[in-house]
């Protein structure tokens, strides 16, 4: 009986929210380009400006991460995203072509609906508020219900700078009651115009099966090969930051780490210097338990938590100073855990004999989990790029970078984005970072070129000219013809 209430309620909000939304987003779609911009800064200044307190809510709400590194995440999506947008033209007339005579026009989507995940609450909303605006849409948030707390509160912070800036009551909303059936009619109502969905597996597929159109993520599972070329102590370096950066969190983080026989003593050595722990078979089936839950999906108890914590879960003894934990595989599938997606400082180590078959290796774990998402090659050799761009079912092949910042643009030239499309492979709409641009559809104004008189002079014009290709006589009496006619 409670839980139905609850439902309810969820149910009462989200219409209201939306209706409330609708009508701020018919006022965002008035105004001009500057009054769009001003409000946009102030949801990034007001994002920056209370990142650490965001941060340190979301770890102690969620338990997930490192709130060190939740701040980076909240200056990321505020200043960083903000600096990639704030020169984009968004609103009015984006281009015009005189000699072709079309024109482009900025058209909002209308009110877009944002799942929030609980681990990165704080920056998603802020990140996806940026994207939203910027195009002049308006957004109803359905957050995560173990962020919830730090998800109204970021909603509460940059709503006020927003307000401030000129921006409508209602939008930027959050709904208050999370629950299943409340977020199920966010996703199908008719004044929905579109789905952001970033979170679990189960969550996104609902928001593809809403029939309003959606932009999601599916899960990563990125592999990290280190090809023989590679500076092997600095890639190694770049995998253990960017694995323990907010504890693993951001799914485009490496899973596996795939190295050819040649190199394997080099790299489990640097892996061992830099803090990685190499588990036994015992001890890896061990803590293999606790990587997934009984109907498969990854284990909340181990997203998001220190080496420490796991190794206590797990009952392992573990060196003091370890980083991240390492098991040797040999296995790909839905039953094998370390294949699979581990939001947490635990990498599977596979070797192979060449870099063709590592090839192959990587190919065969994003086919198991996380195609379409992201992978990283640590190499010096040009061609075995290339070569890796081709084949890879990702939407980001990252060279010498890490994982986790080298996805999300932080020190790539990717667009800088907190949902990472996965393209049709991963069941996306589009393999993009997800920026402004995908938020806003493009009207084309196209003036008229030619009149249908024209298109008929393009047709043959006598019997005589309708000439089989195969006849080369015929073609060329009729290339004379037309010479001597010219002469
Ligand atoms: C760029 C990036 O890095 S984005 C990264 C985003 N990726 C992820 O978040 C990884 C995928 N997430 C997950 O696998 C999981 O959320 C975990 C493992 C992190 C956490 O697991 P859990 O705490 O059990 O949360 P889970 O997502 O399964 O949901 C718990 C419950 O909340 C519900 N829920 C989740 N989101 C919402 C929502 N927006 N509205 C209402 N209910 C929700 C779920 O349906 C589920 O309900 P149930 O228990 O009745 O089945």
């Amino acid at each position: 009986m409670e839980a139905l209430d609850k439902d309810l309620r969820s149910i009462q909000e989200v219409r209201n929210l939306i209706k409330n939304a609708k009508e701020a987003q018919a006022k965002l779609a008035e105004m001009s380009q500057e009054q769009i911009d001003k409000i946009v800064k102030a949801i990034a200044d007001a994002g920056y400006e209370h990142r650490e307190k965001l941060a340190k809510m979301a770890n102690e709400e969620t338990g997930f991460g490192r709130w060190q590194d939740k701040i980076i995440k909240n200056a990321f999506a505020s200043k960083q995203v903000y600096e990639s947008m704030k020169d984009m033209k968004t609103v009015g007339v984006l281009k015009e072509d005189k000699v072709n005579k079309i024109m482009e026009v900025a058209v909002p989507v209308g009110v877009v609906a944002g799942l929030i995940p609980s681990t990165n609450p704080t920056s998603t909303v802020i990140y996806k508020t940026l994207i939203a605006l910027k195009t002049g849409n308006s957004i109803v948030f359905s957050p995560h219900p173990n962020a919830l707390k730090s998800i109204l509160e970021t909603v509460k912070v940059i709503n006020e700078a927003a307000k401030q800036a000129g921006c409508p009551d209602g939008a930027i909303a959050v709904m208050t009651v999370p629950t299943i059936q409340g977020t199920d009619q966010l996703m199908k109502h008719k004044d929905v115009a579109l789905i952001l969905a970033t979170g679990g597996t189960a969550m996104v597929k609902a928001a593809y099966s809403s029939g309003t159109p959606a932009i999601g993520v599916g899960p990563g599972n990125g592999p990290a090969f280190i090809e023989k070329s590679a500076n092997i102590p600095l890639s190694v370096k770049r995998i253990m930051d960017s694995k323990t950066f907010d504890n693993g969190t951001i799914c485009a983080s490496e899973q596996s780490v795939v190295v050819e026989a040649c190199s394997k003593d080099a790299v489990v050595a640097e892996f061992k210097k830099q803090g990685g722990y190499f588990l036994s078979t015992e001890e890896a089936a061990q803590l293999g338990k606790f990587i997934m839950r009984a109907n498969g999906t990854m284990n909340p108890q181990i997203v998001g938590k220190s080496v420490d914590h796991i190794a206590k879960l797990a009952n392992l003894q573990i060196p003091a100073g370890t980083r991240v934990l390492l098991a040797e595989e040999t296995r790909v599938g839905h039953n094998v855990p370390y294949s699979r997606e581990k939001l947490a400082p635990i990498l599977a180590f596979y070797t192979e004999d060449s870099w063709e078959a590592a090839c192959e290796r990587c190919i065969e774990i994003l086919n198991g989990e996380g195609a379409g998402h992201t992978m990283v090659i640590h190499s010096e050799n040009e061609e075995i790029v290339r070569q890796f761009a081709l084949k890879k079912p990702v939407s980001r092949l990252l060279v010498n970078t890490s994982g986790t910042l080298g996805g999300i643009g932080a020190t790539t030239a990717l667009v800088p984005a907190l949902t990472l499309g996965c393209g049709a492979v991963g069941g996306s709409s589009t393999s993009d970072n997800i920026s402004p641009l995908n938020l806003m559809n493009i009207r084309r104004v196209a003036y008229g070129l030619k009149e249908l008189e024209d298109l008929v002079e393009q047709a043959p014009q006598t019997k005589e000219e309708v000439i089989d290709p195969a006849n080369a006589e015929q073609l060329i009496n009729m290339i004379v013809k037309r010479i001597l006619a010219e002469m």
